[in-house]
């Protein structure tokens, strides 16, 4: 998908060394990676790509040979196959043409982690996984007050049991993995947003993502 493209950006930005620079956001449903991310981005420039939006997005668009595909994935709970989920985030990064990206709630298993490593490693720059760890508990209580107003078709408590088992056998060892290569910064989430921020908003300026 989007070869043309992407092959001709990668040499523009290669000839004017603009390598993109890349930060992992991952956590469990409703740890606030999203609510995190928008901070991010009003404060130090970021560009915010969600892989649930983008697929969400693909899922909407009339005629997308992979709309129910991915609308099935989603209320399982299940991680899409990495090649839809890559082109997205590769031709969203091509097209925006900035520098920063938070790439939230990617990889989510080894498939993810192949396929990046496969398509876009060489590509980008990957500055550091941001890990907000929030207890189920709390996840939980957040996506069913979230699932009163959001319209997502996975805000409820069946869908969540079956994300919250994909998010412990599939992503956490995905976290655990560059843990051992020590890239992931934790962030304790159970408290209230801005004292979240407030040490998120430190690790940036300390430098772990420059504007
Ligand atoms: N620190 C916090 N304290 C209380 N509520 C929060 C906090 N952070 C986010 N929320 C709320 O919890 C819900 C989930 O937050 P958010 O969408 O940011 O999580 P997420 O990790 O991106 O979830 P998902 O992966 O399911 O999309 C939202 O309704 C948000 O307003
Ligand atoms: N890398 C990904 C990310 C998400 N999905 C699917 O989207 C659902 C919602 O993701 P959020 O990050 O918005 O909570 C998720 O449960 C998966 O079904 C995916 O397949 N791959």
């Amino acid at each position: 998908m989007f070869t043309g493209i992407s092959m001709f950006t990668t040499a523009v930005r290669q000839a004017f060394k603009m390598t993109p620079n890349v930060v992992f956001v991952l956590g469990g449903p409703g740890a606030g990676k999203g609510t995190q991310c928008q901070k991010i981005v009003e404060h130090f420039g970021y560009v915010h790509l969600s892989a649930g939006d983008l697929l969400r997005e693909e899922r909407n668009k009339p005629g997308s040979q992979y709309g129910e595909l991915i609308e099935t994935y989603i209320k399982e709970g299940k991680i899409v196959p990495v090649e839809i989920t890559c082109s997205l985030l590769e031709r969203a990064i091509e097209e925006s043409g900035k520098k920063n990206f938070l790439v939230d709630g990617f990889p989510r298993n080894q498939n993810n982690l192949d396929g990046w490593n496969k398509v876009m490693a060489d590509k980008v720059n990957l500055q550091f996984v941001l890990f907000f760890d929030c207890p189920l508990e709390i996840c939980t209580a957040r996506i069913l007050k979230r699932g009163a107003t959001s319209g997502r078709v996975d805000d409820n408590i069946e869908s969540l049991k079956k994300r919250f088992n994909t998010y412990s056998t599939e992503t956490k060892p995905i976290i655990e993995h560059y843990a051992k290569q020590n890239l992931v910064k934790t962030i304790d989430a159970t408290r209230p947003a801005e004292e979240v921020y407030k040490e998120v908003e430190s690790l940036f300026r300390k430098g772990a993502g420059d504007k």
